[in-house]
């Protein structure tokens, strides 16, 4: 028995399942996960001594990679003077005047610390703002775990076969609305029909949990049309795409501007964190300035706020994410190619620093449907053969995967020679 099937079997006995967020526990593609000892760049170890090359980053914050020694540092600089205060801090004014030059859109911003608190309580925000209580998302993207939003889910809602979780009761489910993702006629007559009762839209721009999925041309502009004329606020869930897929988002790669956008992952350096801003007409609807109410003991954390800074200052370097971008453009045309020479039918697809791996033979994957046609059972395999020659991927074909600045030419080759290996398994089986 390795470590971590020992350390496995011991937190199964306290922990449900074992870990402390569902898609970790490899459930989707079989076998035992492997538990981290710790982390350098980009490369991850396990409690057995092995080392892999990582793919998730924490499933986003690591674009620097892991144990960036400035990140490092503004934590230790700041851990003398105190670990939380519950009152104001200078540093809070800094990440909020930060993320508001980096994401214009984002006019004035709230902290809090977690993804699904971004999202959660901007959708409060936007059913408070407009009066209405029916919110549209769309199938296969996934946008934290609170009740609104546990609809038709992608990550692991999807992975486990649960899009829509019981506990959410059927009359709160009733106002969360859903579409496909990509289809501009089923938005065009969602609007035409009950458009007028819609607060806002919540959309993954570049959809990431249900493996990678890249709008289509038009369609962020679509919903940016339906919103301005039924009166429904856009928000663009970039707690994934932000800082990430561009250094002003998704909304700057595509030049879509949205009301709210939320953030979280990369936002705290590691450390749990998540915003949410927009337009002040808006934002000043929240409480102590309106009537929206939203709070948090631990938010804006001085900690989560050092960390944080620090990293979205390293990002700000020239020519960051034209490297993350091309070393996923590279990485992604070496896995197309070691495919098509084992004869399996692979596609990939990438924006930015992300990227997503799918066996099918159709030309490209534009929605939940199309993923969830893709070959499962080839990914899982796939998987378990990199994760053998070093290669930590997202332990499900549902997940994008992630790229940092620590990810270079070694790690692409040894990547891709993985790869030639992994797939010749899966030829022979
Ligand atoms: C697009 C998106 N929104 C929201 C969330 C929720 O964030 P968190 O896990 O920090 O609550 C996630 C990831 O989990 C995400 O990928
Ligand atoms: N897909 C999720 C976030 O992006 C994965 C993280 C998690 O839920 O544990």
């Amino acid at each position: 028995m390795t470590r971590s099937a020992e350390l496995f079997e011991r937190a199964q006995h306290s922990i449900p399942g074992g870990v402390n967020s569902p898609v970790r526990a490899f459930k989707g593609v079989g076998g035992t996960p492997i538990f981290i000892q710790k982390a350098k760049g980009a490369y991850m170890y396990d409690e057995d001594g092995q080392r892999y090359i990582d793919y998730i980053g924490s499933w986003g914050p690591m674009i620097t990679g892991h144990a960036d020694e400035d990140i490092l540092d503004a934590v230790r600089q700041r851990l003398e003077l105190g670990l939380s205060y519950g009152a104001p801090t200078a540093l809070e004014t800094e990440m909020a005047e930060t993320l508001c030059q980096l994401v214009p859109s984002m006019q004035k911003v709230r902290m809090v610390n977690s993804g699904t608190e971004a999202t959660m309580s901007a959708i409060r925000l936007a059913r408070g703002y407009t009066g209405r209580d029916k919110i549209l998302k769309f199938e296969g993207c996934y946008h934290g775990h609170s009740d609104s939003l546990l609809v038709k889910a992608g990550s692991g809602a999807l992975t486990f076969g649960v899009p829509t979780s019981p506990g959410v009761p059927a009359d709160f489910a009733q106002h969360t609305l859903t579409l496909p993702y990509n289809d501009i006629p089923a938005l065009e007559a969602c609007f035409a029909q009950v458009g007028q009762e819609i607060a806002c839209i919540i959309v993954e721009p570049v959809a990431g949990n249900m493996n990678c999925i890249p709008p289509q041309p038009g369609y962020l502009e679509a919903l940016r049309r339906v919103c301005d004329q039924y009166g429904t606020l856009l928000i663009f869930d970039e707690v994934m795409t932000g800082f990430r897929v561009a250094l002003g988002g998704a909304q700057a790669h595509y030049q879509v501007t949205p009301d709210l956008t939320t953030l979280g992952k990369i936002v705290g350096g590691g450390l749990p964190v998540g915003a949410f801003g927009g337009r002040k007409e808006v934002m000043d609807h929240l409480s102590p300035l309106g009537p929206v109410y939203q709070a948090g003991t631990l938010s804006g954390n001085p900690l989560a706020m050092a960390a944080g800074l620090a990293l979205l200052r390293k990002i700000q370097a020239p020519g960051f994410h034209q490297q993350l971008s091309d070393y996923v453009t590279r990485l992604c045309a070496g896995l197309e190619a070691a495919a098509a020479e084992a004869g399996i039918p692979v596609i990939t697809q990438a924006v930015g620093g992300m990227f997503g791996l799918f066996f099918t033979d159709q030309p490209s994957v534009n929605n939940f449907n199309a993923a969830t046609a893709c070959d499962l059972e080839a990914f899982n395999r796939f998987f378990h053969a990199m994760l053998k020659e070093g290669v930590y991927l997202a332990p499900s074909a549902y997940e994008a995967g992630f790229v940092s600045s620590c990810h270079g030419e070694e790690e692409l080759q040894l990547t891709l020679e993985a790869a030639q290996k992994a797939f010749a398994t899966l030829k022979k089986s």
